[in-house]
Formats: C-alpha cells, sequence, structure tokens
C-alpha cells in the first residue's frame, strides 16, 4: 500500500524485521590534492520491502554515497551490511558475485546497447551469470518486458523506442537476476511526467508486491514524497530525522 506522506523515520514496513541496508559511521575522503571529506559518519538503515529517497541539494554527497552503498566503490571509512552481510572489507571478485546475485541498477541514462533489441539489452546480465540456458533466459527477459509494459518492443533496436520505453526496459534489465535490492541514481531524471509516473508506480508495485527494496537518488521532490522514506542529505551528513505534520 503507498503512503501518502513520507515518514522521514526508518519504521519497518508492517510485520517487517529484516535490514536490507545497514550504514555504520560510513565516512569518504576526496584528495583535491587538499583532502576533503565528503561524507561525514553517514549511518542509516533500510528495511527489507521499503521504498527510500535520497534527496538533498548538488554537492551534499548523494552519488558518492550511493556508489559505495552498490558496492562499486571500496575506498571508505565505516561499514556497510546489505542483506545481513558484511560486505565492507570484500575482495573484488566477491562484490561482483554479491552485486549480480542482490542488487540491480537504473540511472539515469539507460545505457542500453542501441542497435541490440530490447530483448537481447534485457538479456545480458543473465547470460553473463551462466545460470540458465538461452531459452530460459530469454523467456525471463520476454516476462520483465512483459512487467514493464514493453513487450510489444521485444524485437525492435534499444535505439528506436522512446525514451520513457526505454528506461522501461533498463529497468527490465535491472531486474533480470532477480535482486532483492533495486538503486536507482535520477531513475527519472531524463523523463517526462507521464515517464516518471510509470516509473514511480513499478518501483511501488516492485516493492510492496514483490518485496524488493528501493533506494533512489533523485532531484525529483514529488517523486520523493511519495516513497516510503526520505532521506536528506546536507554537506556529507543526514538531516536528522523529522516527525511528519
Ligand atoms: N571523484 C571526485 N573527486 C573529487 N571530488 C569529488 C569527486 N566526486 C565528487 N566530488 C565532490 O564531492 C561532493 C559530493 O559530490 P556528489 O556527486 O556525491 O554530490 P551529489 O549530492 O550527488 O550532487 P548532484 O546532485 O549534483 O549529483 C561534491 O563537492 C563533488 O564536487
Amino acid at each position: 500500500m503507498q503512503n501518502s506522506q513520507p515518514t522521514y523515520m526508518s519504521v519497518p514496513p508492517s510485520g517487517q524485521t529484516h535490514l536490507a541496508l545497514k550504514a555504520e559511521s560510513i565516512s569518504k575522503y576526496f584528495y583535491m590534492p587538499e583532502k576533503f571529506q565528503v561524507l561525514r559518519q553517514v549511518s542509516f538503515e533500510v528495511y527489507t520491502g521499503e521504498f527510500v529517497s535520497i534527496i538533498g541539494k548538488s554537492g551534499s554527497g548523494k552519488s558518492t554515497l550511493l556508489y559505495i552503498l552498490s558496492t562499486m566503490d571500496t575506498d571508505y571509512e565505516g561499514l556497510l551490511t546489505l542483506n545481513g552481510e558484511k560486505v565492507t572489507g570484500k575482495p573484488q571478485n566477491a562484490l561482483a558475485a554479491f552485486r549480480n546475485e542482490h542488487l540491480g541498477f537504473v540511472f539515469q541514462f539507460h545505457y542500453l546497447l542501441p542497435d541490440f533489441s530490447c530483448l537481447k539489452n534485457v538479456m545480458i546480465p543473465a547470460s553473463r551469470l551462466g545460470k540458465y540456458s538461452e531459452e530460459e533466459i530469454e523467456h525471463k527477459a520476454y516476462e520483465k518486458l512483459k512487467m514493464l509494459g514493453v513487450a510489444d518492443q521485444a524485437l525492435k533496436p534499444a535505439s528506436q523506442i522512446s525514451g520513457g520505453q526505454q528506461q522501461r526496459v533498463a529497468i527490465a534489465r535491472a531486474l533480470i537476476n532477480e535482486p532483492t535490492i533495486l538503486m536507482g541514481d535520477e531513475p527519472t531524471g531524463n523523463l517526462d511526467s507521464k515517464n516518471t509516473s510509470i516509473v514511480f508506480d513499478m518501483f511501488m508495485q516492485l516493492s510492496k508486491e514483490f518485496g524488493k527494496t528501493i533506494i533512489t537518488v533523485t532531484h525529483d521532490n514529488d517523486f520523493a514524497n511519495k516513497s516510503d522514506r526520505i532521506i536528506e542529505m546536507m554537506d556529507g551528513k543526514i538531516i536528522p530525522a523529522q516527525p511528519t505534520k
């Protein structure tokens, strides 16, 4: 069920006690060339099935944080636990395997291969896993495209469909390996309001019906306000939780 107001607090969705993410005192420095602390002891938790939006002014550290949460950046202080597994300190090959199994990503730009069909684009991450036959992967990919409402575009090259459709194909691709956590970096940043709404509804459905955890950075306050919870950043820190009116 959709919350009309974000809670700002880490309140578990009803009956949910499992944490999808626990960030403990995450700090990050850049050297440019002088030392600059971009994240300052960031700590928060996200429950399984929550749909969380990370907002904040440009330069507040949102993308840097998401990059760490996604396990792509390992150069930080603090501790990150995803799906109960401590990921901080894991070697790169173990992190790659972890990402394949648990995480899906949606970006502002879809990064689809333009000459490949939409179906083929969605199949690629599953083919890389080497777990299923090509027929099984094709079936799964088609099911995901159907779920996103773009199955009729399956055989078209990715370059020949609209921007909104491309983003839906990109979401299908992110879901092909059945990740439990979906991370988005401005996933609607390039979309008009109609397609933003379609993507939002899909994220909400993934969270509420399929129990996926959604963590997304966004500049779109309307989008954020409709999600379960907002995490607001300022100057590399999370602004302390405030009760809603
Ligand atoms: N590779 C880097 N080297 C040095 N400084 C960086 C690097 N990446 C980001 N920064 C700095 O870190 C700060 C946070 O950047 P980040 O991209 O995380 O902010 P953001 O909140 O995502 O911003 P935006 O909303 O504009 O995307 C900024 O001051 C930025 O200039």
